[in-house]
């Protein structure tokens, strides 16, 4: 498991809370990888390499950004507006539940091409009391993914 931190802005659109106001959080995320053998030195993936890999694509892509929900046409104008201007749109709510999926689904089958593993379970920490994790249920299938989020007390 290798954690990353990062920090990021979004709203929840449709939400009917506060958090449907911009905010931010100092996200904490936990990459799971598994691989079908370890190399010489015993290692399934260097954690450093796995760091350059997931942390480089963060960084890149959410770090210091916005996170916007692709219909939500009124936070992409507003955004669009402040120069310069760093967002990104995501195919449905920033919910931990939903970053921890696209993570899993979209992000880490690209950053960890030809390395030989692969992320089973992302967990986003949000809060210090609230995590969503996505997981790969059937390890042979990564189609077969599920969500679930978690608020503990501390
Ligand atoms: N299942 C989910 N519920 C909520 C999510 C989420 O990602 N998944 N996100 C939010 C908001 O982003 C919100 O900022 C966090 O909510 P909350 O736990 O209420 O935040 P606080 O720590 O500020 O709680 P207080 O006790 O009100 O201080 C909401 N729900």
């Amino acid at each position: 498991m290798r954690r990353i931190k990062f920090c990021a802005g979004h709203r929840l659109f449709g939400h009917g809370g506060k958090c449907e106001h911009f905010h931010g959080h100092n996200y904490v995320a936990d990459f799971f990888v598994q691989g079908d053998s370890q190399d010489d030195v015993g290692r399934v993936l260097d954690f450093s390499d796995l760091k350059k890999r997931v942390k480089g694509w963060i960084d890149e892509h959410w770090d210091h950004s916005f996170l916007i929900r692709d219909t939500d046409e009124n936070a992409k104008q507003a955004l669009s507006m402040v120069v310069p201007s760093r967002f990104f749109v995501m195919p449905y709510n920033p919910t931990a539940e939903n970053m921890a999926k696209y993570l899993l689904e979209e992000m880490c089958p690209e950053a960890l091409q030809g390395t030989g593993a692969r992320a089973v379970r992302v967990r986003v920490w949000e809060t210090d009391e609230s995590f969503a994790e996505a997981a790969i249920q059937n390890q042979h299938d990564s189609d077969d993914s599920y969500v679930t989020s978690e608020t503990i007390s501390l």
